[in-house]
């Protein structure tokens, strides 16, 4: 076999952690396909859903694709379609546990309501605990800061009772949308009563420079940052931003593909993954929207791995560390954690 086709193997094999996955950005071709076929989508046929294998864009184009995926994704049958298939695929691309965000959304021509919204995709995640795919599904409800404070405390007060009657599959919330909308500021007593009600806050925080709002949501102590494209100086933040995340730890979810291909970043090399690893802080490597962006995260694996010269060892750990800020109970991270070791083990006698 060809070196390049046993690395593409080794990354594949890794156990993984998906932490950062909007369930509607991560629609894959097959689902998308699945859905246009209903009749009544069959003129959104030609719409752009993905940005093809070396495409780029920018944030802008990114969302527009995401209106057009809300009119093929519209309804609780959809919603659960593309639910299941996007678990599914990401079993079969070894994660074994997996953290889903979503935002709920009303649609009265199909009758679709945020509470049936989430219902559908709760069922799906519990549909498939019974299929056998090995991996563990978390639900975190998605605050788009396009929607304003009132939608956001409704959003917080879903993530309540669903957490109560899920037995605990929703975990927290996420504040995502198109970074250059509103001001996130607003949102933060949403976020601090969210944390009293011993909710987990995974923000993103700082995809385009903004160093006041950064600094205002920092100090709510969010306990994951998503991307933080923009924290250091040379990216439009500061050393202050840099600093305060360092000296409290929080963890960073880190999307390559989706910050090279939505323009945030100029290209892998100047990544600010490097910049966090270098200082041994808590990395993830999630994908975002695997769909739109044509990747996986065994590629964001191999992506980060091949960028940075990280070795066999460097990768596997980065894996097995993931496993420390999942929205999950102790006991469960106990589980992964025997159960990654013992992969790591027997994955680097294999690549020796
Ligand atoms: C590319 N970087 C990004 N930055 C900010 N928000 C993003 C995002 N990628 C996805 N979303 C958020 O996720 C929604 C789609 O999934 P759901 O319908 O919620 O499952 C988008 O509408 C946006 O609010
Ligand atoms: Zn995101």
């Amino acid at each position: 076999m060809a070196e390049s086709e046993t690395m593409v193997d080794f990354f594949h094999a890794i156990p993984k952690i998906e932490l950062h996955a909007h369930i509607n950005g991560s629609i894959s071709t097959g689902t998308m396909k699945k859905l246009l076929d209903r009749k009544e989508k069959k003129i959104l046929e030609h719409c752009k859903t993905t940005f093809e294998e070396a495409e780029r864009g920018t944030l802008d184009d990114c969302f527009k694709i995401f209106s057009v995926i809300h009119q093929i994704s519209d309804s609780t049958e959809a919603a659960y379609t593309i639910t299941t298939d996007v678990i599914r695929e990401f079993a079969e691309d070894n994660v074994k546990y997996l953290e889903l965000r979503s935002t709920p959304r009303d649609i009265a021509k199909t009758g679709m309501t945020k509470q049936s919204y989430i219902e559908a995709v709760l069922k799906a995640i519990e549909d498939c605990k019974s299929q056998d795919l090995d991996i563990v599904v978390k639900f975190i409800l998605a605050i788009d800061r396009r929607n304003g404070v009132e939608v956001a405390k409704e959003t917080l007060d879903l993530a309540e009772k669903y957490r109560n009657i899920s037995s605990d599959t929703v975990v927290g919330l996420d504040l995502s949308g198109d970074p250059y909308a509103g001001d996130a500021r607003d949102y933060i007593p949403v976020f601090r009563d969210a944390k009293r009600r011993g909710l987990k806050l995974a923000l993103h925080l700082a995809e385009v420079p903004n160093k006041e709002e950064t600094m205002a949501l920092l100090k709510v102590l969010p306990d994951r940052i998503g991307h933080g494209t923009c924290l250091h100086q040379e990216a439009g933040g500061s050393l202050e931003l840099v600093e305060f995340v360092a000296k409290h730890r929080i963890p960073l979810e880190l999307c390559l593909t989706s910050n090279v291909k939505g323009r945030t970043v100029s290209d892998f090399d100047n990544h600010q993954f490097k910049l966090w690893y270098d200082l041994g802080h808590p990395c993830i490597i999630c994908t975002d929207d695997k769909g739109v962006f044509s990747t996986s995260l065994s590629q964001e694996y191999s992506i980060a791995a091949n960028t940075f010269g990280l070795s066999n060892e460097a990768v596997l750990d980065m894996a097995c560390n993931s496993i420390e800020h999942i929205f999950a109970e102790d006991n469960l991270k106990a589980t992964l954690r025997d159960s990654f070791q013992e992969q790591r083990h027997l994955l680097l006698k294999t690549s020796d």
